[in-house]
C-alpha cells in the first residue's frame, strides 16, 4: 500500500496538488499536519523534486521537531535537505549568510527578554523616560507590536503626530534600535523584520532564496503575523508554490500580532489559489468533537464549517467542581493515579492545560505529593535560571565581544571589585566613541578617573582574552568547563553548600550535557550555532516524548498536539475567560478566549475532564468565580452521560450549562455543607466512578449557586469620590456605582489607565 492510500480523497487531492498557491483550510485534528507531511514525502518521490528546494515553516521547534520526525519516517532520501523549521530558524540561517549586506556582522547576538529589558532601562535612564509612566514591559511590547507590523521608529514617529505618548515611544523605540545595532545584536521580532528587510532591500539574496524554495509550506498559518505574512509572500512571489495549511478557529495569538486576515484574505491575496476544505477529524471520539463543535459555533466572525468524525462516540465528558484550586490539583492527580494504576494508560497519555502559567504551581505541589512524574511545559525555563545565564554569558562574551548586555551582567560576578560607578564611566566612554563597552575595556588605560579599578578592569579583559584563544582549540566542553574554573563561579558556589547551591551546580552541569550532546550531533560544532540554538528553544521544547510523564502547559503551548487524556482547569469566568476580557467587555476578546477554548477541547482523543474550583486565591486574594460560561456552551447532553436532568436542573440557578433558571432549595450550607456533599468524603473529586462524581458535582454546585452567589452581590463600602485601590490598576476614583441586577457596576478612573467598568464582586476593590 502506498504512503498516500492511508489519506481520504481531499487529503489526497491536497497531496497532489504541487503547483501555483494552495489554502487547506480545515478544523483541528482533521489531518492538515499530516497532509503538509505526506506533500513533502510526495513531491520528492513522485514529482523529482529536489528537497534542498523544499522550505516548511511551523511555529514551534517542538512542532518542526515532530514534523522532520514524521518526513524522515516517510521519505526515502534526502529529508535532511529539507527546510523544515520556525519562521525565526529559517530567518536566522538567512541572516547568518546575509546579514552583513545590512551592514551587521555575521556574528551577532539573539537577545532574548532579560537581556530586552536591560537595554530599555538603559535607554529610559539616558531619554529620562519616567518608568512609572511608560512601563519597560509596555514599550518593549510596543516595539514589538510596531516590528511585527514592519513599522521601524522614523515610521512610528511619523504615525506619532498630535500623540504625545506615542512620540516618547518612538524616541524610546529609535534609541533601542541604536543600541541593539552598537551591540550587533538582534531582538526575537527583529529576525524576521531584517530578513523581510533585506529580501526588500537585495534583490540577488531575494532571488537566490526565491529559486532555492520552490515549494513552501507553512503549518499553523492562521497564526501568521503581518511581518511572517511578508515573508513568506515575498519568498513564494516568483514560483507561487506555497500551501498553507490553517485552521482561523484556532487564531490564538492576536496579542502577539497574528493576523487572522492572514488566511481569511488568502484568496484575496492569491486569487488563483485552490481551497481544499477537510472536514473529517481523525482526533476525538464523537462527544469530544461536539463539545468542541458547540462551543466555536457561538464565534461570529468565522468560516462556517462543522467537524465530523467516525471515530465512536466515546464516554461522556467529565465536569468535576471542587472548593479549592488545591481539590481541583488533588482531584486531577487522583484521577491520573487510579487510571495508570488500571494499567488503563500511560503518564504520557495525560494532558493538563490552563489557561495561566501560574496555575501549574499548585498542580505541581500535588504531583510531587502524589509521586506523579510530570513535566511542566513553558512556565519555568532552564534557560531563565541566574546561573546559566551568567555562564552563558560569558560564552556571548567570548562569542561576540560587542554584546554590552552579556559583559554588564558578568563583569562583576563573581565579585571583582569593579562596581557600577567603573562601568557607568566605561559605559560614557563607550557612548562618546561610539564603541562596545568591552572595547572601551580593552582601552581602559585611556578612561580618565578609574583609578585602581582600571587594573581589575584589565584583568577581566585577560580572562576573556585568554578564553578566546582556548576557544581556538579546544571542545566546546572543555571550554566551558574552563570558563567555569577560571572565573571563579564555580568554586564560589562550591563554597557556598546550601541547597540551593547545589541545585544551581546541578543545572550548570545539566547545562554541560547539552553542549556535549551539541557536539556529539554536529558535524561542526561552534560556539556561535551553540548559543543560537540555546536561544531559540521556545519553553515548549522542554517537552520530551520518550519521556513517560504526565504534561502540564498553558492552552497556548498545546496547539498542534494530542492527548488520550485532556484535562482543562480552571474553568472559571474570571480565569478562562480572563478577567481582563469580561471588565473589557469586547466581543473580539472573548471570541479568540472562545478559540484557545477550542484548541484545548480539540487536543483530546479518548476523553475530556473539565473542572472548576469555587474559590481560589488569584492576586493574593480569594476569588469566588461562576464556572464558565465556555462550558455552558458545551451541549448539556454531552456531560455526565446519562444525568438525571430535570432533577439536576431543578437545583441550580444559573450557574451550570444547562441554565433552566429555577431556583434553588439550597441544600445545605456552603463550606458547612461539605462533609454531606461528599458524602463518606472517600472519593472527594477523584473522578473514579463517574457516578460518585457527579454526585458530588449536583449537591455542591446548587449549594454554591444559593450562598456562593448570594456572597458576590453585596453593596460597596465606598461611595462615588472615594478613593479606592485595585490589585492590577493601582488607585482610582470612583466615579459611578449602578445596581446592575447580579452584581454592582462600578466605574473608576484610575490615573493610568482611564476609566472602568468593573463588578463589584470581582473587582474586590479596597477603600484607601
Ligand atoms: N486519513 C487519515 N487516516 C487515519 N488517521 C489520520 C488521517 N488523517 C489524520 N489522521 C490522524 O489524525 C490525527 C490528527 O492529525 P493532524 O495532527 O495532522 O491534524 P491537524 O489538522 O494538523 O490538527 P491540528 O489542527 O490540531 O493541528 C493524527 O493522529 C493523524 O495521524
Ligand atoms: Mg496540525
Amino acid at each position: 500500500m502506498s504512503i498516500y492510500e492511508s489519506l481520504n480523497p481531499v487529503q489526497q487531492e491536497a497531496v497532489y496538488h504541487t503547483e501555483g498557491p494552495l489554502l487547506i483550510l480545515a478544523g483541528a485534528g482533521s489531518g492538515k499536519t499530516r497532509v503538509l507531511t505526506h506533500r513533502i514525502a510526495y513531491l520528492i518521490d513522485e514529482c523529482q523534486v529536489n528537497p534542498w528546494n523544499i522550505l516548511a515553516i511551523t511555529f514551534t521547534n517542538k512542532a518542526a521537531g515532530e514534523m522532520r520526525e514524521r518526513v524522515d519516517q516517510i521519505v526515502d532520501f534526502g529529508a535532511e535537505d529539507i527546510w523544515v523549521s520556525t519562521f525565526h530558524s529559517t530567518c536566522v540561517r538567512i541572516l547568518r549568510r546575509y546579514i552583513d549586506r545590512l551592514g551587521y556582522d555575521r556574528s551577532f547576538t539573539i537577545y532574548d527578554g532579560d537581556d530586552q529589558k536591560t537595554v530599555i532601562k538603559e535607554v529610559c535612564k539616558k531619554l529620562n523616560i519616567d518608568t512609572k509612566i511608560y512601563k519597560e514591559r509596555t514599550l518593549l511590547s510596543a516595539i514589538s507590536s510596531a516590528k511585527d507590523e514592519m513599522i521601524g521608529p522614523k515610521e512610528y514617529l511619523l504615525r506619532s503626530e498630535g500623540d504625545y505618548a506615542r512620540q516618547r515611544i518612538a524616541q524610546v523605540y529609535e534609541e533601542y534600535q541604536k543600541r541593539l545595532r552598537s551591540n550587533n545584536a538582534l531582538d526575537f521580532d527583529d529576525l524576521l523584520f531584517k530578513t523581510v528587510e533585506l529580501f526588500k532591500t537585495d534583490a540577488e539574496v531575494l532571488n537566490y532564496y526565491q529559486d532555492r524554495f520552490k515549494y513552501i509550506m507553512v503549518d499553523e498559518y492562521q497564526d501568521t503575523n503581518t511581518v511572517q505574512f511578508q515573508f513568506v509572500s515575498l519568498l513564494a512571489a516568483k514560483y507561487r508554490n506555497l500551501c498553507v495549511v490553517g485552521d482561523d478557529d484556532q487564531s490564538i495569538y492576536k496579542f502577539r500580532g497574528a493576523n487572522i486576515h492572514n488566511i481569511l484574505d488568502f484568496e484575496k491575496t492569491f486569487p488563483d489559489a485552490k481551497v481544499i476544505k477537510l472536514e473529517q477529524n481523525y482526533r476525538s471520539t464523537k462527544t469530544i468533537l461536539d463539545a468542541a463543535n458547540g462551543v466555536i459555533h457561538h464565534n461570529q466572525g468565522r468560516k462556517d464549517k462543522t467537524l465530523w468524525t467516525d471515530n465512536e462516540q466515546g464516554v461522556p465528558i467529565a465536569l468535576n467542581q471542587y472548593q479549592t484550586e488545591y481539590e481541583e490539583a488533588m482531584g486531577i492527580v487522583n484521577d491520573i493515579a487510579a487510571k495508570t494504576e488500571r494499567n488503563e494508560a500511560e503518564y504520557k497519555d495525560f494532558a493538563v492545560l490552563y489557561r495561566t502559567n501560574a496555575q501549574s504551581r499548585v498542580l505541581e505541589e500535588k504531583f510531587v505529593t502524589r509521586n506523579i512524574p510530570y513535566r511542566v511545559v513553558g512556565g519555568v525555563n532552564f534557560y531563565q535560571r541566574k546561573e546559566i545565564k551568567d555562564i552563558l554569558a560569558y560564552l556571548k562574551i567570548i562569542n561576540n565581544g560587542q554584546d554590552d548586555v552579556a559583559v554588564r551582567r558578568v563583569v562583576n560576578v563573581p565579585k571583582r571589585g569593579i562596581g557600577a560607578t567603573t562601568v557607568t564611566k566605561a559605559a560614557e566612554y563607550a557612548d562618546q566613541w561610539g564603541i562596545s563597552l568591552y572595547e572601551a575595556f580593552k582601552q581602559v588605560d585611556g578612561i580618565p578617573g578609574l583609578g585602581r579599578a582600571a587594573a581589575k578592569i584589565n584583568g577581566f579583559v585577560n580572562l576573556i582574552q585568554v578564553f578566546r584563544t582556548k576557544a581556538e582549540y579546544m571542545s566546546l566542553a572543555e571550554l566551558y568547563d574552563e570558563v567555569l574554573e577560571d572565573t571563579g563561579y564555580l568554586k564560589e558556589l562550591q563554597a557556598e553548600q546550601t541547597d540551593e547551591a547545589t541545585t544551581r551546580i546541578e543545572n550548570l552541569d545539566e547545562l554541560r550535557n547539552k553542549i556535549v550532546a551539541y557536539e556529539e550531533e554536529t558535524e561542526q560544532p561552534s560556539l556561535n550555532e551553540l548559543l543560537e540554538q540555546i536561544a531559540l528553544v521556545a519553553d515548549v521544547d522542554n517537552m520530551d516524548d520518550s519521556d513517560n510523564k504526565v504534561i502540564l502547559m498553558t492552552l497556548h503551548s498545546a496547539k498542534g498536539l494530542e492527548f488520550p487524556y485532556v484535562y482543562l482547569c480552571g474553568m472559571e469566568d474570571g480565569l478562562f475567560p480572563s478577567y481582563m476580557t469580561i471588565v473589557n467587555d469586547d466581543p473580539m476578546e472573548i471570541e479568540e478566549e472562545r478559540r484557545l477554548c477550542y484548541v484545548g477541547i480539540t487536543r483530546a482523543m479518548k476523553k475530556l475532564t473539565l473542572s472548576y474550583a469555587m474559590c481560589r486565591m488569584m492576586h493574593g486574594q480569594t476569588q469566588y468565580n461562576k464556572i464558565s460560561r465556555f462550558v455552558k456552551e458545551i451541549p448539556p447532553q454531552l456531560i455526565g452521560g446519562s444525568l438525571p436532568r430535570e432533577r439536576f436542573s431543578r437545583k441550580v440557578e444559573d450557574d451550570l450549562p444547562w441554565n433552566t433558571g429555577s431556583t434553588s432549595n439550597g441544600i445545605s450550607g456552603f463550606g458547612g455543607g461539605r462533609a454531606g456533599t461528599y458524602g463518606s468524603g472517600s472519593r472527594m473529586g477523584t473522578g473514579v466512578g463517574n457516578r460518585g462524581i457527579r454526585q458530588s458535582h449536583k449537591f455542591d454546585v446548587s449549594a454554591f449557586a444559593k450562598k456562593g452567589g448570594d456572597m458576590k452581590k453585596t453593596a460597596p463600602d465606598y461611595e462615588v469620590g472615594d478613593t479606592v485601590k485595585h490589585i492590577k490598576f493601582g488607585t482610582g476614583v470612583v466615579q459611578a456605582i449602578k445596581d446592575g441586577g447580579k452584581d454592582y457596576e462600578v466605574t473608576v478612573d484610575f490615573p493610568k489607565y482611564g476609566p472602568k467598568k468593573m463588578f463589584a464582586g470581582f473587582a474586590k476593590l479596597k477603600k484607601v
